[in-house]
């Protein structure tokens, strides 16, 4: 038997521890280029035209498609080009003149069920945005979305649908897609964690020794484990939220660094722990490995049996055969679907779990409730663009990459409870559009993906930002709240806590609009010499986003804006901004060198010469230097995935 080594842990049990492709798919997207009408509105579970609407393809090789002859890349259409000479034009304007239009400045703002958008720090005109939304026109902006709405398989290379909104969808809603109605699914599962989660805080449902589950670990990397996380901090500290949480501890182990789970169960006692395992495929190797080593955490403290294992470990996942074959209880299994990409899984079962066992179903219901009404601006084609937020903050985004030239762009939530969202909307953005072809396959010839990185304010003010004003340009997002989580005044103080905060919101933006010039540092008395190095350029981007306050509900609107941010730019570039097919080599490469450590560890082998001489060098000053950590039994590869023992 393998022996589970960790120092400190005490042992219980007696167990020791530039192609032009042109393979095309009938049913896509990029079909928005075509004469023809694309998709059709939001009806899914049938076939329309030749576009395949909730349905699988019949066979694996897509058939191939005639290539219409008016298909083009966007970047070749009037509407493109239009907006290149555009971006020449704006050059010559500074925001610091724009900024005066008072006119302009009002024009370029909206509003949506609380949440205030102004763009008017974006270098743009009222002709820009009139501009953007020709080119949506052209890219068939709506009938995208629609198809997005109604179940299409838009994830072509998957041949998935993408409805993550079907899981904010109202109960009495009805989506069929490939013969099911998914939002009865979707209720389905979320009343089952309505009834584990209520079973958990009251203690009904308790561990193998008795007692009640206060803490729960959730073991999940990526999407099954960013989103929960940035929304477990946005709760933490809403009044309502913290005393629904009150004596309960939830946890997130996601990095298969062993120090992660010497940090998750350090204070933990296991007895009182619930571990949920959070894996759509539920073949990541980092989660499994981490998900066994709590499963040895578990037994070496309660002893080694099937029933620790079905009392302190459930799961959330698409793959319930595999969740079963790990030993996991299926009635504690909850399920969530192929059309829920990872990163946008938080609000199926991989965020409602442990969310509602540490701040009840009713808090995650609202913030669902957020998100939902978010969905409802995006999906509202009919009426007028300029009033939809993720469309405009989509078109801002596209503007400034592809024709401005800005590669990245930042998130500044003012509010600490917001720490983890950069992080969050990183993956959600990053992975949905770093991307280098269309949904054709043909090489994209414009800027796609922006590189997205964040941290709240003001913190981010005495770190980076000395880049953001006088380095690269950076387009900002500044978000702030009306009312604070935690309103605190301190007597003989000139403002409150959250005024100084939003004190700092205020003036960012235009710190970076206007710059400052030589002439003022010169009004001010600054030596020659010292004056260039004060001088900011200024004319730098940034829009501002203002709530009421940061609750559940406004989680979820946030959740929704920026998921459709990066779908509407996506659409734009007619890229597939649901796969993510890159991150698959690198898996692929840390299994060969995974194997090559086992046998040179544990079997003397030498490291093959298919590793070039930089990997294979430093894995032998690795394998040479490292002390520890070795197996009683080792795994051998050669003897055990023969007899079918995976290494995984
Ligand atoms: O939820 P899982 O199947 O374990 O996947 C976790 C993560 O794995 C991969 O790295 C994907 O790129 C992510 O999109 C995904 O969120």
């Amino acid at each position: 038997m393998s022996a589970f080594v960790v120092p400190g842990w005490p042992l219980r049990g007696g167990v020791a521890g530039s192609r032009r492709s042109r393979a095309l798919y009938p049913h896509h997207g990029s079909a928005g280029l075509l004469r023809r009408r694309a998709f059709p509105r939001c009806t899914a579970g049938d076939v329309r035209g030749s576009y395949t609407v909730g349905r699988r393809l019949p066979s694996e090789t897509p058939p191939p498609l005639p290539v219409p002859t008016d298909y083009v890349l966007i970047s070749e259409t009037a509407e493109w080009r239009r907006l290149v000479e555009h971006a020449s034009e704006i050059d010559r304007l500074h925001l610091r003149e724009l900024m005066q239009d008072v006119d302009r400045v009002r024009s370029l703002r909206a509003e949506y069920d609380g949440i205030y958008l102004d763009y008017s720090r974006q270098r743009v005109t009222k002709d820009t945005i009139e501009l953007l939304f020709a080119l949506a026109r052209r890219a068939r902006l709506v009938d995208k979305i629609r198809a997005m709405q109604s179940g299409a398989h838009i994830n072509v290379t998957e041949r998935r649908a993408v409805l993550h909104t079907a899981l904010r969808a109202e109960r009495n809603a009805s989506l069929v897609v490939d013969g099911t109605d998914v939002v009865r699914d979707v209720w389905r599962v979320l009343d089952h964690v309505r009834e584990f989660s209520e079973r958990v805080r009251s203690g009904e449902h308790r561990g193998a020794t008795g007692k009640p589950l206060r803490s729960v670990i959730a073991v999940g990397i990526g999407g099954s484990y960013l989103g929960p996380d940035f929304v477990h901090e946005a709760f933490r500290t809403d009044p309502e939220a913290f005393e629904a949480a009150r004596g309960r501890h939830l946890h997130f182990l996601s990095n298969v660094d062993p120090v992660d789970i010497k940090r998750c169960t350090q204070d933990l006692s296991a007895e009182e722990t619930l571990i949920v395992i959070v894996s759509k495929s539920f073949t990541t190797a980092e989660t499994l490995l981490n998900a066994r080593a709590m499963r040895e955490w578990l037994w070496s403290e309660m002893g080694r049996s099937d029933e620790v294992v079905r009392l302190h470990m459930v799961a959330c996942s698409s793959n319930v055969p595999m969740v079963e074959k790990f030993g996991i209880d299926p009635r504690n299994t909850f399920e969530f679907w192929d059309w829920v990409g990872g990163r946008y899984s938080v609000c199926s079962a991989v965020g409602a779990l442990p969310l509602s066992i540490q701040y009840g179903f009713p808090t995650f219901l609202r913030f669902l409730e957020g998100a939902r009404s978010v969905d409802a601006n995006f999906y509202d084609v009919a009426s007028p663009l300029a009033g939809n937020l993720p469309v405009i903050m989509g078109l801002l985004g596209v503007w400034n990459l592809s024709f401005l030239g800005y590669k990245s762009r930042a998130l500044h939530p003012y509010a600490e409870a917001l720490l983890k969202f950069p992080a969050h909307i990183q993956q959600v953005d990053m992975e949905s559009n770093g991307k280098h072809v269309t949904l054709r396959g043909d090489d994209v010839d414009y800027a796609v993906g922006e590189i997205d990185f964040g941290e709240p304010g003001t913190n981010g003010q005495h770190s980076f930002f000395q880049l953001l004003h006088m380095g690269q340009t950076v387009p900002c997002d500044f978000i702030g709240f009306i009312e604070s989580q935690y309103p605190l005044c301190i007597e003989g103080e000139p403002v409150s806590n959250a005024d100084e905060l939003m004190a700092n919101f205020f003036a960012q933006p235009d710190a970076l609009a206007y710059g400052k010039t030589a002439a003022e540092c010169r009004a001010e008395g600054r030596p020659e010499w010292l004056i260039p190095h004060l001088v900011t350029t200024g004319n730098r981007p940034s829009l501002t986003l203002l709530l009421q306050r940061l609750d559940p509900y406004a989680t979820g609107q946030l959740l929704a804006l920026y998921e459709h941010r990066t779908a509407v730019q996506g659409f734009i570039w007619d890229i597939n901004s649901f796969d993510q097919w890159g991150v698959e080599l690198g898996k692929v490469l840390a299994k060969r060198v995974r194997k090559q450590l086992n046998e040179s560890r544990y079997f003397g082998r030498p490291i093959s010469e298919e590793f070039n001489a930089s990997t294979r060098d430093l894995m032998e000053r690795y394998l040479r230097g490292q002390v520890g950590c070795v197996f009683n039994e080792p795994f051998d590869y050669h003897r055990d995935t023969d007899t079918g023992r995976s290494p995984l």
